[in-house]
């Protein structure tokens, strides 16, 4: 007998990177009786159709959300208050929604605007990606030993929380719950401030191709090759988290702007100490990363691929 799924009917609004990673596991790992999607691109529905992403592809988000039981947005950040308003007056009292935003103090403003009161609104964000966008890039492990912060507001209910957390968990993530404005201020600096670094050190290369002679491109080995991956990631997103993570994103500029100066004095100084000293402590939390990732990952890794490769048989 297999078990019934998590939810009844589950709507995703946004078949990009994530909507359509969504979609794949939700799908492989049976966690809705019905999966309804759409997209406001004619194009994104027309593909999804294609490639079968949901059981149905909604021509709106209107139609897309009746009779849902969960609803995740999965748009750039700067429409999750557009999305939010196209389905309020269309949702299932008691229905739970979500999203994926990578920055979520400006969502829950955005949406909670709009949302009625008997629904369960809990914003969320898997810490997990890649430099591509659009329907075609996803793939259902995209979750799994990754890292999905939940930021319900003060008086959630307890019962949704624990629901989406179960879905979260189901697709392979570890789920943690944090204040909206934490959340904020720790992904600006371990994934937003990178992003810009990468945004603008792949710029500077290549403003200064006319005195290197294209030999930057050329040359480029592990460091700017990595910049270069990060840096090819979606316009649209990143300007949208740039513009609504304002003021977390300036603050840790801001002290990234201090060390930097620091460092630059010690190599006009010549300060072979302060330079080594620095790369040292830095190699220590490097290898702290990855001994604490590698731990989790061999504890979990068995279990979930085992319920992943177990779906597909
Ligand atoms: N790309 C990444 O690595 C990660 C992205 N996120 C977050 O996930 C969200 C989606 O990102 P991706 O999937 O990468 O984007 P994407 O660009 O691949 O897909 C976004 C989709 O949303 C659709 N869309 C835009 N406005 C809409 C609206 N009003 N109604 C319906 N559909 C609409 C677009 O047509 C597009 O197909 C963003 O908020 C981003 O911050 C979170 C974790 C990782
Ligand atoms: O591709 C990468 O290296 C990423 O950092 C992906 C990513 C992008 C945005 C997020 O909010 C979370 C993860």
């Amino acid at each position: 007998m297999t078990d019934a799924p998590l939810f009844q009917r589950v709507t995703l609004i946004g078949l990009g990177l994530i909507g359509s990673s969504l979609a794949r596991g939700i799908q492989q790992l049976g966690l809705a009786g019905e999966l309804v999607a759409t997209d406001a691109s004619p194009e994104v529905r027309a593909r999804a159709a294609e490639i079968k992403l949901a059981d149905r592809i909604a021509d709106d988000n209107a139609s897309a959300v009746k009779a849902s039981d969960l609803i995740i947005s999965c748009v750039p950040v700067g429409r999750a208050g557009d999305v939010a308003q196209s389905i309020a007056p269309h949702l299932k009292p008691g229905a739970i929604i979500s999203d994926v935003g990578s920055v979520k103090a400006s969502v829950l403003a955005a949406m909670s605007e709009h949302l009625p009161d008997n629904v369960h609104f809990i914003p969320g964000h898997p810490v997990a990606g890649t430099e591509n966008s659009g329907p075609d890039s996803g793939f259902a492990e995209l979750f799994m030993n990754r890292w999905c912060i939940l930021t319900p507001p003060d008086g959630a209910d307890e019962a949704a929380v624990e629901k989406l957390s179960a879905l979260w968990s189901a697709l392979g993530a570890n789920v943690e719950i944090m204040g909206v404005a934490h959340h904020d201020l720790v992904l600006a600096v371990t994934s937003h401030l990178p992003h810009l670094i990468a945004y603008t050190i792949v710029g500077t290369a290549d403003e200064l191709e006319d005195v290197t002679h294209s030999e930057v491109l050329k040359f480029s080995a592990g460091g700017f090759r990595d910049f270069t991956r990060i840096a090819a990631s979606d316009p649209t997103m990143w300007r949208d988290v740039f513009l609504t993570n304002k003021d977390a994103v300036l603050e840790m500029l801001g002290a990234f702007q201090e060390d930097l100066s620091k460092l630059t004095r010690a190599i006009r100084r010549g300060d072979g100490e302060t330079l080594f000293e620095h790369f040292t402590r830095t190699r220590a939390i490097r290898r702290g990363i990855v001994s604490i990732g590698q731990d989790e990952a061999a504890a979990d890794f068995g279990r979930k691929h085992a319920a992943l490769k177990k779906k597909d048989s």
